[in-house]
């Protein structure tokens, strides 16, 4: 039973009041609730504000009511918050994607809400600026507020900023506040981004960037979904190319979001946009201050931000005219939500351009296979951008064949490697030792028991950081210091480190080269993305010659100066058994790789491996590219695998382990569901890590064709089953990890 509308002329999506209308909340529900439309009436998509028990809570107008209950005891609706409605297309997206990864649809609307303040409504601050005469009593203190509103020169300021940069007390600015020096006024809180100029001059475009441009520029004139994969080798011009398709987005007078996997990355792409565009784009990611990120969200909603550069959650701000969506390094891992949500950002860019209307450009030198597949099939067009821009060549790779090379002990750097490092000091060029292990050695053995020293919480083995001198577990980040005697059999001094991190490699450089500027770039090195930032933008200066460095590295910095790049292990990925681990190493090396000889000197890139003839390392060092994609694809079609099958990870966690065997054991027998679309269940199995953070760990693996209803029939499974409490049952959906 639903209410008549207040008036019958209501325009269409508009809720007169007392009508009943159903409100999804942010609180983890099952369903939407049912409220009375407030005074004024209500928008749909409006965010609202809602009772809950005693509670009020943030929540957006989903629909007519679903009624069937005694409208008496309907609440309203408290109050309708004074931001543009949820557009319908964000409707759907959240709905789409939700069902796609099986996630709560309030879960859902966390991610689209994830800006402070929005229930505030306090549209207004205080800032502050001179008001009249000094005041009759001169402090030092008070001096200095001065001074710093004059540093400020008018611009708005609020009182812990004027505080801060004054270096005194709140009280200080209150008491010439008081004294008639300094006034407050309210002034708006939020205003839009500088524009950006798309008629700007960009940098002159070569022949085959102009092309890959034009095209881009038509897919964005077009209007509607497109999608295309704008393969380029390291060091083509992907970023000038599609700024291009930016540019035409913006003329069009349209929205354009360009999603990186890494936050160090965004400060040179920032710069880049200003030399472009004239001005700074709107920035989203963890490092953004509440201030900034609410201002941000209300102008995406609003239109006052024309570009946002950012993280993969930015793909849930409230776009008001969405035209674009770049992913750069599309292939890149980190663009798979792990843990709370579980979302892959490359695919939800896909979704929510199909739903908007926008053209997605998916850029990258080393394509993931499902955008290679989808571009051979042609569902999505492909551009090619086949050469490095300038006279930068792609550097030469070539293998050292480390079974023929003289080893001592405990060490990494083979003397031919050695000797082309040696090289490029004397040429007073940059060398990079590329080696994915952060810290200094990952395994600490005794030498007296053979016990390594595992986490206490997690089936892992902890890592020695020398530099924060302690042990370290990468999977639930517990330290301890390292012990003096073995906690096995309590030898004392037989503990030994066992393998290389960076840490480890740096020190066999220093003994190696005495003298030469060695940088670790690691993620664990630096306190902060600022701190990480200002070393990559010091590296490029040339304030380094030897770079050890983890995968951080491979991600599309440029340093002008580095000409060598030696890879410490080129088999490192190839051990596991996973799924990805050659599409991975060959992405990995070739990116690393393409971090060498991107001025004028060339590069070169040595790969040290003890298995030359593997077929991965001899695809890595021809470069025969398509040719490696082809047979990858051909082994997963025949194995039926992703893209050309559906995989789903169901992983179980508690704390008690007969609980969490005997609950995958009871998902195990009851498959019917799963059975009924033909697909397998595997498993339950104890995860390769079996613990983490004291939780133990079950792993099922359901197997689908690459059609088969496969999100419905787990929701079925599922719904046969109430886990017992203590039990997590998290659903990944198209899993990158098996850990
Ligand atoms: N047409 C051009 N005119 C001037 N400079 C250019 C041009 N094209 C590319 N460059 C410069 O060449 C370098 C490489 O370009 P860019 O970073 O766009 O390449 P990319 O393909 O994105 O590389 P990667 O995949 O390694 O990140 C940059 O310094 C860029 O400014
Ligand atoms: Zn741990």
């Amino acid at each position: 039973m639903t209410a008549p509308p207040e008036s019958p002329a209501a325009p269409p999506g508009h809720y007169g009041r007392g009508a009943l209308v159903a409100v999804l909340t942010t609180q983890p529900l099952a369903t939407t609730l049912d409220y009375l439309a407030p005074e004024g009436g209500c928008h749909l998509g409006a965010f609202v504000e809602v009772p809950l028990g005693p509670r009020q809570v943030l929540g957006v107008v989903w629909g007519p009511g679903k009624g069937g209950f005694d409208l008496a005891k309907v609440r309203p609706v408290t109050r309708v918050l004074d931001v543009p409605p949820m557009r319908a297309e964000m409707q759907a997206f959240l709905a789409r994607a939700a069902d796609y990864t099986l996630t709560p649809l309030p879960a859902m609307l966390r991610l689209a809400t994830r800006a402070p303040g929005l229930a505030g409504g306090a549209m207004m601050r205080k800032v502050y600026r001179r008001a009249g005469p000094e005041p009759a009593r001169m402090t030092e203190g008070r001096a200095r507020v001065l001074d710093a509103l004059d540093a400020f020169g008018g611009a708005a300021v609020t009182l812990s900023e004027l505080a801060e940069a004054a270096g005194v007390s709140p009280s200080v600015i209150k008491g010439l506040v008081k004294a008639g020096t300094i006034a407050g006024e309210d002034s708006p809180r939020d205003t839009p981004y500088p524009r950006l100029d798309p008629d700007r001059p960009g940098v002159a475009l070569t022949e085959d960037q102009e092309r890959a441009a034009e095209a881009l520029r038509q897919a964005a004139r077009a209007g509607g979904f497109s999608a295309t994969l704008l393969k380029g080798v390291t060091g083509s011009g992907k970023t000038e190319v599609y700024l291009e398709a930016v540019a035409e987005t913006l003329r069009a007078g349209r929205q354009a979001l360009v999603l990186l996997p890494e936050i160090a990355l965004t400060a040179e792409f920032i710069a880049r946009v200003e030399a472009r565009f004239g001005a700074r784009p709107a920035e989203w990611h963890s490092g953004v201050t509440m201030t900034e990120r609410r201002r941000l969200w209300r102008m995406v909603a609003e239109g006052g931000a024309e570009l946002v550069v950012g993280a993969r959650s930015a793909l849930f701000l409230p776009f008001r005219d969405l035209g674009l969506i770049v992913v750069d390094e599309e292939h890149d891992s980190s663009y798979k939500q792990e843990d709370g949500v579980i979302y892959n950002a490359r695919d939800m860019a896909v979704l929510r351009a199909s739903l908007a209307g926008a053209a997605v450009v998916l850029a990258s030198a080393t394509p993931s296979l499902e955008t290679w597949v989808n571009a051979q099939t042609g569902k999505y067009a492909r551009l090619d951008l086949t050469t490095r821009y300038g006279a930068a060549v792609m550097p030469a790779i070539s293998a050292i064949d480390m079974r023929s090379e003289d080893m001592p002990a405990a060490h990494w750097i083979s003397p031919s490697l050695a000797q082309a490092v040696g090289r490029r000091l004397e040429a007073g060029e940059q060398s990079l030792l590329f080696l994915n292990r952060r810290g200094y050695a990952p395994v600490t053995l005794c030498r007296a028991c053979g016990a390594q020293i595992g986490c206490d919480h997690c089936d892992a083995r902890m890592v020695e950081h020398r530099f924060l001198k302690r042990l370290m577990c990468h999977q639930c980040g517990a330290t301890k210091p390292v012990p003096s005697a073995c906690p096995s059999c309590g030898a004392e001094g037989r503990l030994a480190p066992v393998g290389p991190g960076v840490e480890r490699l740096a020190e066999e450089a220093a003994a190696l080269w005495h003298g030469a500027r060695i940088a670790i770039l690691s993620s664990d090195r630096f306190a902060s993305a600022r701190a990480l930032k200002a070393q990559i933008e010091a590296i490029a200066q040339g304030a380094a010659d030897i770079i050890i460095g983890t995968q951080l590295v491979a991600k599309g910095h440029n340093f002008p100066l580095l000409t060598l790049v030696g890879v410490i292990d080129a088999d490192l990925g190839l051990q596991g058994s996973d799924l990805r681990a050659a599409e991975r190493t060959f992405q990995l090396m070739r990116q690393v790789a393409g971090r060498a000889g991107r001025a004028e000197r060339p590069g070169e890139a040595l790969l040290q491996t003890f298995q030359p003839e593997h077929p991965v390392i001899r695809a890595i060092l021809s470069g025969e590219e398509e040719r490696f994609w082809q047979a990858e694809a051909e082994e997963r079609r025949a194995a039926g695998a992703p893209p050309f099958g559906r995989l789903a990870g169901i992983i179980l966690s508690s704390t008690d382990l007969a609980q969490v065997s005997d609950f995958g054991r009871e998902l195990a027998m009851m498959d019917a569901p799963l059975r009924a679309i033909g697909a397998r269940l595997f498993g339950p199995a104890p995860a390769p890590i079996a613990r983490i953070r004291g939780r133990h760990r079950v792993r099922l693996l359901i197997k689908a064709e690459k059609t088969a209803p496969l999100q419905a029939a787990i929701a079925r499974w599922l719904g046969q089953f109430r886990p017992p409490s203590g039990v997590r049952v998290t659903v990944d959906i198209d899993p990158q990890s098996f850990y």
